[in-house]
């Protein structure tokens, strides 16, 4: 071969090389990671059952923010609600939306306090880690998910460490965190929200006639006030820098019923009303008296069912 064959030979196979392997692996790119809003409305009509104030909040806020072109900070949202109401469902909801991988995506990164930092002698070595982490990815994907669970368990000085991130700078150390999202996922909160749905439940309103505004007072008080909840601590929220606090709703029997059918048609089977049912009233419902709210939400619901069916 001339020089000239060569070169345009060697130029195109590693154009090609190229391609290939943008098309097997996960890159920050359109291809894999773009966000579909029309999955992500479906999903959270079809998938989350009983959190219309969650879901219509999940919707707007992680639209208008994926929509914007330049956002003016990350995008932080702070789930709170009772367990297994599906706080870690919404994320996974929001990753699949967002990422071809969806939570197996390089991009999204899941911090659990007790597993991640469980030594508070070691805070010291967390904070520099989670700082390098953070910085790193960002660096590598600007529409970096950073998903921190049990929140409330987590030291506050970790909390503060991350807080540059979390605010308007244009960029610090040559890095733009502008175009991540962060997820705070906790109980605090969750028995204000908890009797503002029992005291609706109590006066014989609908649960759907339940508004955001119901809730928000109580929940930031709440937050605020409890020391053991760890956001208190910090100034994530009087320098305002959760976006959104999302409240989810204790679950009732007809709740844990749907998340017994979807789970028995995502394992492939048809879906049983009576297993379903069967399953709904195993579970253990609060309060003591009037019995409507599943203490382990849909969490055990998987379980369960392996057994009834
Ligand atoms: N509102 C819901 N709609 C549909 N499925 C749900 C809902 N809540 C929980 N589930 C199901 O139950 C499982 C456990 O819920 P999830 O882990 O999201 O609870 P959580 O609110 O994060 O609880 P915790 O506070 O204990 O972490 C989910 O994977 C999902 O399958």
């Amino acid at each position: 071969f001339d020089p000239i064959t060569t070169t345009v030979v060697l130029g195109v196979g590693a154009t090609l090389g190229r391609t290939i392997w943008n098309y097997l692996h996960e890159s920050c790119d359109p291809k894999w990671v773009a966000f579909n809003g029309t999955a992500l409305n479906a999903d959270l009509d079809s998938k989350l059952f009983g959190q219309h104030i969650a879901s219509r909040i999940i919707l707007k806020a992680v639209s208008g923010f994926m929509s914007n072109d330049n956002p003016k900070k990350p995008l932080v949202l702070s789930l709170h609600g009772w367990t297994g109401t599906g706080k870690n469902f919404v994320s996974q909801l929001i990753a699949d939306s967002i990422y071809k991988e969806g939570m197996d995506s390089s991009f999204v990164h899941v911090f659990t306090s007790e597993l991640h930092f469980p030594h508070s002698s070691q805070l010291d070595t967390y904070k520099t880690q989670l700082q390098q982490w953070i910085k790193g990815n960002v660096t590598n994907c600007a529409h970096s998910m950073f998903i921190f669970d049990e929140m409330d368990k987590m030291h506050p000085g970790l909390i503060d460490s991350i807080k540059p991130y979390l605010d308007y700078y244009d960029k610090l150390d040559g890095v733009s965190y502008r175009k991540a999202i962060f997820i705070f996922l906790s109980n605090a909160g969750a028995e204000s929200i908890i009797q503002t749905a029992l005291d609706f439940w109590k006066t014989g309103q609908q649960r759907e006639e339940i508004e955001l505004k119901d809730l928000e007072t109580a929940l930031s008080l709440a937050v605020f006030n409890n020391k053991k909840s760890g956001l208190w601590h910090t100034s994530l929220i009087d320098k305002n820098l959760v976006d959104f606090f999302v409240p989810f709703l204790p679950l009732e029997y007809k709740h844990v019923v749907q998340c017994a059918m979807a789970e028995m048609k995502a394992r492939g089977v048809e879906p049983d009303q009576n297993v379903a049912d069967q399953v709904a009233r195993d579970l253990v419902y609060f309060p003591k008296a009037e019995r409507v709210f599943a203490v382990k939400g849909c969490k055990t619901i998987e379980s369960k069912l392996d057994y009834y069916t």
